[in-house]
């Protein structure tokens, strides 16, 4: 396409009170404009040079406004095709599912949420190794208390966690494999192991496992991996009472019964895929969790 064409928006620059330019919106759609029908960047900026913007900040506003757009039409893309997700084979509606070392089997499925449940995902003795081994890493999640400044736990708020790296016993490597190769999705696609304790009253409260692509800190955390599209929930005890993991949109809960688990998939960040979820509050006893979380790309 041509050279970018002189107008007037992009003279209309805001200046602040110190007297710098600022982009104004005007000048953010007309770069936009630019890019979209096909403008070399260099051509933009000569324009822009040329209507008396300084060459550092008229670069500046090129680079905020067209990331800011291209992030924006990657979301818009996302949300409208959807993304690929892990999907266990259940097109035939199998009792068992291949786990590769481990039959696994199906309790339960449903569409909107995609939510699947397993029985017997993990064996008892698997169970016991997990928490024995993330037993001695658990960091407790304290709160700040706001009259004092200082913090303290808050089992209303949160459990008591920590991350596995992947592969980082024999055992990850292990269940990693089976549930890469029931849900068909590559290994290196997946983060690391979480075990979560949660004691009498902890609670994980209502939310999404995608992150939000809004959040100012969404392309760091993007840019390893890319988005979370599945998530297995694996629970390595069973509580008394209490402790299930709810999906409010949908008046669901699942049980916490020892070695099973319950996955579910969301093509989209969007709150549309219905995957609000919760781990209920633990009314006796303790409840202990591993959770694997899907990456669309490698996780490195
Ligand atoms: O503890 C549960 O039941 C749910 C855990 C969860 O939502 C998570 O780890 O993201
Ligand atoms: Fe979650």
């Amino acid at each position: 396409m041509s050279k970018a064409g002189y107008s007037s928006e992009i003279r209309s620059t805001q200046a602040d009170p110190r007297g710098i330019q600022v982009a104004s919106p005007e000048l953010r759609d007309w770069i936009i404009a630019q890019a979209e029908s096909g403008c070399q960047p260099a051509d933009v900026l000569a324009a822009m040079l040329a209507t008396g913007w300084h060459e550092n900040v008229a670069i500046r506003a090129m680079e905020d406004t067209l990331s800011a757009h291209l992030a924006n039409k990657a979301r818009m893309a996302e949300l409208r095709e959807g993304s690929a997700v892990p999907v266990p084979l259940l097109a035939e509606h199998p009792s068992h599912l291949n786990g590769g070392d481990r039959q696994v089997q199906v309790l339960m499925q449903m569409d909107a949420p995609r939510v699947v449940v397993l029985g017997g995902f993990l064996s008892h003795e698997e169970c016991d190794e997990l928490v024995a081994l993330a037993a001695k890493r658990l960091t407790r999640s304290e709160t700040v208390v706001n009259e004092t400044g200082g913090s303290e736990v808050n089992h209303a708020r949160t459990s008591d966690g920590m991350f596995f790296s992947r592969g980082e016993f024999e055992l990850c490597t292990r269940i990693e494999r089976r549930i890469a190769t029931l849900l068909n999705w590559p290994v290196e696609n997946g983060e690391g192991l979480q075990v979560l304790r949660y004691l009498p009253g902890a609670e994980y409260q209502a939310h999404h496992d995608y992150f939000d692509p809004l959040q100012p800190g969404a392309s760091t955390i993007l840019a390893r991996g890319g988005q979370r599209v599945g998530t297995l929930v694996m629970y390595l005890n069973t509580p008394e009472k209490g402790g299930g993991t709810t999906f409010p949109d949908v008046g669901l809960e699942v049980g916490p019964i020892k070695g099973n688990a319950v996955f579910f998939s969301y093509d989209r960040p969007d709150a549309a895929t219905l995957t609000l979820h919760a781990g209920a509050p633990v009314i006796a006893g303790e409840k202990w969790v591993a959770t694997k979380w899907l990456r669309q790309g490698e996780f490195n």
